[in-house]
């Protein structure tokens, strides 16, 4: 680790290779693929020999600004139905005022035709 341009190195590994023969199993190995697994290395922490054995699989040194994030899964939003509320208080508001304003129409002409 450590750069000379403000650029920070991690050590690369192939454990491709190394699937098998893994004493902590494969499963492992492929959830730490395509990112930087060194806290998930250090985690367990692996006897001196098994550092040893990592030699076998070194590859280089990557910028760790280029390692890809895990990405974290999002569902995917749900359409939202009925989203503009206005017609829905529209028609609220008319069920309301139809029978109002027919109710006020019978009362005036029943008062204008009695007065009459
Ligand atoms: C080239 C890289 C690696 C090498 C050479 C390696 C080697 C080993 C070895 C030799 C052991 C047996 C125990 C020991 O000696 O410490 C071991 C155990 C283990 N390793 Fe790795 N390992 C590597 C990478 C990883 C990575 C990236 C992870 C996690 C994502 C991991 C997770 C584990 C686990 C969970 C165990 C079992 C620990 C236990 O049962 O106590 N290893 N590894």
């Amino acid at each position: 680790m450590g750069g000379g341009d403000g650029k920070v190195f991690t050590l690369v590994y192939d454990v491709t290779k190394f699937l098998e023969d893994h004493p902590g199993g494969d499963e492992v190995l492929l959830s730490a693929t395509g990112k930087d697994a060194t806290d998930d290395f250090e985690d367990v922490g692996h006897s001196p020999s098994a550092r040893e054995m990592m030699d076998q699989y070194y590859v280089g040194e990557i910028d760790v600004s280029t390692i890809p994030k895990k990405k974290e899964y999002t569902p995917p939003k749900q359409p939202h139905y009925n989203q503009d509320k206005t017609s829905e208080f529209i028609i609220r508001l008319l069920q309301f005022l139809v029978p109002l304003a027919i109710l006020g129409l019978a009362v005036g002409i029943r008062i204008y035709t009695k007065s009459s």
